[in-house]
């Protein structure tokens, strides 16, 4: 059989160097390009790149994306920055390409995808819920993608559960003490030498109260989930948001 003709875009960086590695230990892979900084996506097409890994900086996704998608190159994205604009974008690139598939995992690593999981399903149980993201200083954007997408699944399993608004009595703070709101829910950033990639969500109610958290330890943490959605994402037209949505979870 034919192996899967895989390309890394960002490919000098933290994560995009081990998926450089991940791809090329693949059996049923060829990595046919590793792009960086001032590589031109030309690359990509001359080399006959049927997947596109993308691991670059917010900055650079789109244009990035909008090449893959224009020439019909499927594209497994782990670049975070993502707002409703960026998506609806992405989305009308892809209807004019109906046969290419992108995928968009904010994490790729099972536990974080399964703490999402959790954190959506207990959300209604609790009436607080707030998020603590905690990452490497060299990380370019705050909140993390994750912890943004954790917020927005508790707020809708909330909202979906018609639960109140959480109680804060908070009548004056410093700027940030709470955290950033993303729907209602408070998101904290953490930036400390050492640390890789880690989240914990807290849930209280009335008298107890429940933490759920993830370490990511080392990058090799999000290779399984960025080789299965290279994968699956081939035979995905559109868009997908998530990892879980090539699990089976359910
Ligand atoms: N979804 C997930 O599971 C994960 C996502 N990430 C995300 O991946 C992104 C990259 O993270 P890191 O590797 O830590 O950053 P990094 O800064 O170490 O690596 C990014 C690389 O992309 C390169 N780059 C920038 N613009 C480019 C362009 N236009 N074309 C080609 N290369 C370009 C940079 O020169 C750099 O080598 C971030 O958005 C981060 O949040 C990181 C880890 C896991
Ligand atoms: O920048 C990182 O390192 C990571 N970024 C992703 C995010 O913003 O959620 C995934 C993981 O947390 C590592």
């Amino acid at each position: 059989m034919s192996k899967l003709r895989v390309a890394v875009i960002g490919a000098k960086g933290r994560i995009g160097s081990e998926a450089v590695r991940a791809v090329e230990a693949a059996e049923d892979m060829e990595l046919v390009a590793a792009l960086g900084r001032g590589d031109t996506l030309e690359t990509l097409t001359e080399a006959g790149a049927q997947v596109a890994v993308e691991l670059t900086h917010p900055d650079a996704v789109m244009d990035n994306l909008e090449f893959c998608v224009r020439n019909g190159i499927h594209g497994v994205v782990g670049t975070t920055g993502w707002t409703d604009e960026r998506l609806a974008r992405l989305r009308g690139w892809l209807d004019a390409s109906p046969r290419t598939g992108v995928l968009i995992a904010p994490n790729f690593s099972i536990g974080a995808v399964l703490t999402m999981r959790f954190a959506q399903q207990a959300a209604r149980f609790f009436e607080s819920a707030e998020v603590i993201e905690l990452h490497h200083p060299n990380k370019a954007d705050a909140p993390s993608g994750t912890a943004a997408r954790t917020a927005k699944l508790i707020a809708e399993a909330r909202a979906a559960a018609d639960c109140p608004p959480q109680p804060d009595a908070t009548s004056s703070a410093l700027d940030g003490a709470r955290g950033a709101d993303v729907d209602g829910v408070p998101v904290h950033s953490v930036r400390l030498r050492g640390l890789l990639a880690h989240q914990e969500v807290l849930l209280g109610g009335v008298g107890e109260t429940l933490t759920i958290r993830h370490d990511s330890l080392h990058h090799s943490s999000f290779m399984p989930g960025i080789l299965l959605g290279a994968r699956r994402v081939v035979a995905t037209p559109g868009l997908t948001v998530g990892l879980e949505n090539f699990l089976d979870l359910d």
